[in-house]
């Protein structure tokens, strides 16, 4: 497996694109917040604010986000949790040229949610959703092991890491899934990328036997 193509990720427009297993697709393709969907599925919903600071963008952010070449971004990275259990880990770049009007409340969000602030705003403009299958040694994935506390270099730690982190969901994968949106306010542009992680379906899954239970 070339190098370059463990580190980059093929952004589709269309969900198909990536072959997700069903209960997947269905999170990849949620059109409304994430925090609304993933508190109804569990007791506790949490972001966990990771950083906030200057960082270069990915190389493949650079464009979308209207740079001429790669280079550093205001960048954001949380770990979404549900009763603990870490579901989703969320990547936002905004181009350091980006007006304190463009992005009011961007700087100051702390573990509040990007996503409800985004969702409750009428200036914002949502664009298309795009899709990607990532590896294990893809720049974000990296970023997500060392946040569960693995080592950024050793790739069978990382998936050890993330295999323990998770274990009562042990899908030891070397794939995961990942979505992007480009939003728009005023001359403001900003790039979501939320990777989903293997518990994010163990949610629906329990919520569906506490149903089941209920009935
Ligand atoms: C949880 C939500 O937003 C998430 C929160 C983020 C943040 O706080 O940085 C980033 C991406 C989103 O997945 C949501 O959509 O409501």
């Amino acid at each position: 497996m070339r190098a370059a193509s463990l580190r980059q990720a093929l952004w589709h427009r269309h969900v198909n694109a990536v072959n997700a297993p069903a209960a997947m697709r269905e999170w990849l393709t949620e059109g409304g917040s994430l925090t609304a969907r993933l508190s109804a599925h569990s007791g506790a919903f949490r972001v966990q604010r990771l950083h906030q600071h200057r960082a270069m963008c990915l190389p493949d952010e650079a464009r979308r986000i209207g740079l001429a070449r790669p280079g550093q971004a205001w960048e954001r990275e949380v770990l979404l949790r549900c009763d603990g259990r870490p579901v989703v880990f969320a990547h936002t770049v905004v181009p350091l040229s980006a007006s304190a009007s463009d992005w009011p409340l961007f700087s100051a969000l702390g573990e509040r949610s990007l996503g409800s602030t985004l969702f409750k705003d009428p200036q914002v403009r949502r664009g298309a959703l795009e899709f990607a299958r990532i590896r294990a040694g893809h720049p974000l994935m990296r970023r997500a092991f060392v946040a569960l506390g693995g080592d950024p270099h050793d790739a069978g730690l990382q998936d050890a890491i993330l295999h323990d982190a998770m274990a009562h969901h042990a899908t030891h994968q070397t794939i995961y899934y990942a979505r992007r949106c480009l939003y728009r306010r005023h001359q403001g542009a900003l790039l979501v990328t939320e990777v989903f992680l293997p518990p994010v379906l163990g949610l629906v899954a329990a919520t569906t036997n506490k149903n089941e239970m209920t009935l």
